[in-house]
């Protein structure tokens, strides 16, 4: 289909003897608003020959939504040049809905309420595609996979976009002159195609953690999911069985935090599609299958260097655990783990998880090499340098904001010299405070503490608190079948 532009211009009005004009001519909304870099013209470039040279048909552009979850439009190969010129507009409503797709703010009055012009009426908004995400995807023929970025028709940045988000928080850091390396470790089951009642079903009993026959009992499984991630270009460390009953474990090689996150929601999508082709189905939601379940974490480690690539959490001696700025972006973290609980543990299931001696955590507190703690400190040692595992997120979180949130409770560890107590040896019955019960004691912790407002604004926090606040408020409404298990027959 020719663009509007395309038009020769004797169909527009003009005078024959004038060429055409081409939609090259003009300069397309990415050039306009200065969009791209060096490194994203060049990654477009590649991207061209790429899709020329391996007769990709198709690509899916889209972008992690709040939730993390990528929603977007597949663009044919005609459509594509376009696309990078110009992104492809969606309904900007997708930045406004809950996990149930949801729309939370009235979007056809004057003003929706969310203190961002731009949502009124559903118009568009324009995902404008990162050519250096790009990649073929192994288990769809002839089919690319692009993420993108999100702004307004006229050229704002879209302040929901957690993608940018997250950069502009890592910008923050560099000011500071610090990186941020990030190691992910994602856990999740995988339960065969459902029974006839709907009810998925196991692929194993449970079991043994990191158990060697058990995890070769789902070699096709393994060797499928090794393959396509690995396709993907993601940097797959290991791949094990955890305790639970189809539970299972990925660890992605440390890199830039920027990177990492990107490729969280690339794996989660890439399991769950890899194992829907093999007839099966994978889930990262925490607690898949009732109260009997395992919880599924993730747990993200997290290392600082300075600008010139310095490890900066080592400490200098033998007899201190973590740098004066390791200690102090530790202290951060701590101080602000309850209110950052909705960053890291975003839906209702997560924060049933938070169980004693579970090896998830249940209170805020940090420990040396302890799987206990919240916080658990790997010191400095041959193979690399200090680093810290949060152990208090699920692996559902978007990743974007899970790491934006370390960052800023981090900066603010930093800025205010903030010190972290002593480590717990007995993390589950140490005199710590507690881990929030539910996602409303994290949105309310959130509510009571300014730091994200501080530093992502305040319509973020706002925007982010009443997706979440309205989530939580069905969960409330809904009665379960523990309810009428434990009252019906009583009273
Ligand atoms: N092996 C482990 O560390 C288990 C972790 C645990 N599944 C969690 O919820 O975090």
């Amino acid at each position: 289909m020719r663009s509007v532009d395309e038009r020769p211009v004797s169909e527009a009005g003009g005078g024959s003897a004038v060429r055409p004009m081409l939609a090259s001519d003009r300069a397309g909304f990415v050039a306009r608003h200065e969009l791209w870099g060096d490194t994203e013209h060049a990654a477009a470039a590649q991207l061209r020959r790429v899709v020329d040279e391996l007769g990709i048909e198709r690509v899916r552009v889209g972008f992690a939504d709040q939730h993390g979850v990528v929603h977007g439009k597949t663009v044919t190969r005609e459509a594509l040049p376009d696309a990078l010129r110009s992104g492809i507009t969606v309904p900007s409503s997708l930045l406004l809905k809950d996990t149930a797709g949801r729309t939370v703010a009235p979007v056809f009055t004057a003003d929706p309420g969310v203190g961002v012009a731009g949502f009124a009426g559903i118009g568009d908004a324009v995902l404008v595609p990162d050519p250096t995400t790009f990649r073929v995807l192994p288990w769809s023929r002839d089919t690319g996979w692009l993420l993108s970025d999100v702004y307004f028709p006229d050229g704002r940045p879209v302040p929901f976009c957690t993608r940018s988000v997250l950069r502009a928080e890592l910008g923050r850091l560099a000011d500071r002159g610090f990186e941020l390396t990030v190691g992910v470790e994602l856990e999740f089951h995988v339960f065969g195609a459902p029974g006839p009642d709907g009810v998925p079903v196991p692929l194993s009993a449970g079991g043994q953690l990191l158990h060697e026959e058990g995890l070769d009992r789902h070699d096709e499984l393994a060797r499928a999911l090794h393959r396509g991630l690995t396709d993907l270009d993601l940097p797959v460390r290991s791949l094990e069985l955890e305790f639970g009953p189809s539970q299972f474990e990925i660890t992605l090689a440390a890199r830039d935090a920027r990177r990492a996150a990107d490729d969280v929601v690339l794996a989660r999508a890439a399991i769950r599609q890899l194992c829907r082709r093999a007839g099966l189905q994978a889930t990262f939601m925490c607690r898949p299958a009732g109260s009997t379940s395992a919880s599924t974490g993730w747990h993200l480690h997290q290392s600082l260097s300075d600008g010139t690539g310095r490890p900066a959490l080592d400490p200098a001696g033998p007899h201190e655990i973590l740098s004066p700025t390791g200690r102090h972006w530790l202290g951060g973290l701590l101080a602000h783990a309850a209110a950052g609980a909705v960053f890291c543990t975003p839906t209702v299931n997560g924060y049933k998880r938070y169980l004693p001696q579970s090896l998830a955590p249940d209170r805020v507190g940090w420990g040396i090499d302890n799987r206990g703690a919240m916080i658990r400190v790997c010191p400095a040692r041959d193979s690399g340098g200090a680093r810290l595992e949060n152990r208090a997120g699920e692996p559902a979180a978007n990743p974007y904001l899970y790491i934006a949130a370390q960052v800023v409770a981090g900066r603010d560890g930093l800025a205010c010299a903030t010190d972290p107590g002593e480590p717990l040896d007995a993390p589950y019955t140490a005199p710590a405070p507690a881990l929030p019960r539910s996602l409303g004691e994290a949105l309310d912790a959130l509510g009571a503490d300014p730091v994200f407002e501080r530093a992502w604004g305040s319509e973020v926090v706002s925007w982010f608190s009443a997706i979440k606040r309205a989530e939580f408020d069905r969960y409330l409404a809904h009665v379960s079948d523990w309810e009428q298990h434990e009252y019906f027959g009583l009273f």
